[in-house]
């Protein structure tokens, strides 16, 4: 089935993770990476969920889940080790209007997590559709290894200079064709090297020489 690729925005947004174990893990740390309030309903927690409930990172309801526990949550996720829970939790979420994930069941979920790096505001994933979760973690690997913290440093830079390229260029397709033809090997390679100023200054003058004049 075709997928809807969507970055969603979790910050200040409620999740509900059911389980403890590691799966519920994983999934709790990303949320909170995000920036998610996430809420944690499990007898029992890894000793890393334990350790972001202690450092008050999340709320833990330490017991197994109970109908009546999902209202005012955004994303669910049903992620015990018990098929028959993750199905009824699944159907109380769902219908008071939360998106569905449930761990055991990708063709009853509303929506899958992929693979994904981040280098500051660059984020990259990877979904099979749920065909090979191992194959998505495989190519995020390569993928991580071949775009490193250079491509977040020099996103950040180029960042910076659109908000004065879109006063400088008058029309969007001018703006169009010299974003497009600006991305710059060398200063990603100095960015590398740890040659911040430089990669700057060129980047600067990249966009410097550019204008309706030129
Ligand atoms: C559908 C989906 C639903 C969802 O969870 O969103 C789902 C479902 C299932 N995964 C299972 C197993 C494994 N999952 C992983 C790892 C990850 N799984 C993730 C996502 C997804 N997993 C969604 C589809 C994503 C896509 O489109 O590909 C990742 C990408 C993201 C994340 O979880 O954060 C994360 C990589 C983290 C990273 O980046 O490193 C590994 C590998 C490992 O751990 O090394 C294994 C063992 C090897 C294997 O099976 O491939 C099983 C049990 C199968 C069984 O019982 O045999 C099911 C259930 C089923 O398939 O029925
Ligand atoms: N989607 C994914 O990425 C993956 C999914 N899976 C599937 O996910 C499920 C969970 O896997 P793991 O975390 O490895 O299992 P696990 O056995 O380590 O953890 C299960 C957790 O669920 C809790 N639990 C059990 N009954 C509960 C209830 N009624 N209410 C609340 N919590 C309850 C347990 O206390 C435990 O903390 C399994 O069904 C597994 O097949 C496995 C690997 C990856």
């Amino acid at each position: 089935m075709e997928l809807y690729p969507i970055n969603l925005k979790l910050a200040g947004r409620r999740a509900a993770v059911i389980g403890g174990g590691g799966v519920a893990e994983r999934k709790a740390t990303s949320l909170l990476a995000a920036g998610a309030e996430v809420s944690v309903f499990s007898p029992e927690l890894t000793p890393g969920l334990s350790a972001l409930h202690e450092a008050g990172r999340l709320v833990w309801v330490p017991r197994a889940y109970q109908s009546g526990d999902l209202h005012k949550f955004f994303l669910v996720f049903c992620a015990t080790n018990q098929a028959d829970i993750n199905r009824q939790a699944a159907v109380e979420a769902r219908a008071a209007g939360a998106l569905v994930n449930i761990a055991d069941a990708p063709e009853l979920s509303d929506f899958y997590v992929p693979a994904h790096i981040a280098q500051g505001d660059l984020l990259i994933t990877v979904s099979t559709g749920g065909g090979s979760p191992a194959l998505a973690r495989r190519l995020k690997e390569d993928i991580a290894a071949r775009y490193g913290p250079e491509y977040g440093q020099y996103l950040a830079l180029i960042a910076k200079l659109r908000p004065e390229m879109k006063s400088r260029l008058a029309t969007a397709k001018e703006r169009e064709s010299f974003w497009r033809e600006t991305i710059d090997h060398e200063a990603l390679y100095l960015l590398k090297e740890g040659k911040f100023s430089e990669a700057e200054e060129r980047i600067r003058h990249a966009a410097c020489c550019t204008g309706p004049e030129s």
